[in-house]
């Protein structure tokens, strides 16, 4: 059983913390990175959160060799998949190779991603279908621009996302699976969407989850919330009962933020 958050929320879903790097930090820089990280943080961190990095592919081996050499309790993934299985598919990377690379994640529909490499909701959904083939977890986003927000249809966009991602998707391995809200107009712009806003659309996606799937999946998947993530705005966040974690970006490069993140109980919310 999780322990409860400093709102007193008690769900049975150990939080989650996960680092997207994006692309920053060569294979070098990445054992530094791991290690300040990893010499932080204590077992009492482990058992409380679950800590996850996903670094560029160049240095998912670095950092295996990092956690593996000293059993760190940090789980790694990537930031991106084919929804191949292998072949020609020049540049791409499959799951059964970062599987072997034991990875456990993989970051699936980034906006990111979206935006700049144009991936719908079909793409996304093979993507996820493809990590979750290799026994790795998906960590599925969603989350609307600005203009959508303004228009008052960030819900219904993100349900239609969420729809979209676990088309056809059994319940064992949605079981297994991440959400992760991000809206677009709080990356990287230091604008953190407010407690109430992100517990709004992770609610909205745990109720959809219960629409879809029975047996009380929808109380066992992890919600994130993403997006200007920081040590001082982590704890309201966490306080919000369908919020069980953070994708992080900029701050999961300092590892003093990242370790205050992971330690949000600490702070006061
Ligand atoms: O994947 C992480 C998100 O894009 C959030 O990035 P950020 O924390 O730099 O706003």
């Amino acid at each position: 059983m999780a322990p409860a958050t400093p709102s007193g929320k008690q769900t049975g879903r150990k939080p989650l913390m996960a680092g997207n790097w994006k692309m920053n930090k060569n294979h070098l820089d990445a054992i530094l990175l791991v290690q300040k990280m990893a010499f932080a943080l204590k077992e009492p961190d482990f058992e409380a959160v679950d800590v996850v990095v996903c670094p560029p592919f160049t240095d998912l081996r670095s950092v295996q060799t990092v956690i593996e050499a000293d059993r760190y309790a940090i789980q790694y993934g990537a930031q991106d998949v084919s929804q191949h299985a292998s072949g020609a598919y020049t540049g791409e990377i499959a799951a059964s190779m970062l599987a072997k690379l034991g990875c456990s994640y993989a970051i699936v529909g980034h906006s990111e991603r979206r935006e700049y490499h144009g991936e719908d909701d079909a793409l996304v959904n093979a993507k996820a279908k493809a990590v979750l083939g290799a026994e790795m977890n998906p960590i599925i986003c969603v989350g609307e621009g600005l203009e959508v927000r303004k228009a008052g249809a960030h819900v219904a966009h993100v349900l239609a996302q969420i729809d979209g991602a676990l088309e056809k998707i059994p319940a064992d391995q949605v079981r297994r699976s991440v959400i992760a809200y991000e809206p677009v107009w709080a990356i990287g712009t230091g604008e953190v969407a407010t407690p109430q806003d992100a517990q709004e659309v992770c609610a909205a996606v745990r109720t959809r989850l219960a629409e879809l799937y029975d047996g009380g999946l929808a109380d066992q998947v992890r919600i994130l919330y993403g997006g200007s993530v920081k040590g001082d705005n982590i704890a309201k966040l966490m306080a919000q009962d369908d919020v069980d974690g953070a994708l992080v970006g900029g701050a999961s490069l300092d590892p003093g933020e990242f370790v205050k993140i992971c330690r949000y109980r600490e702070f006061p919310a």
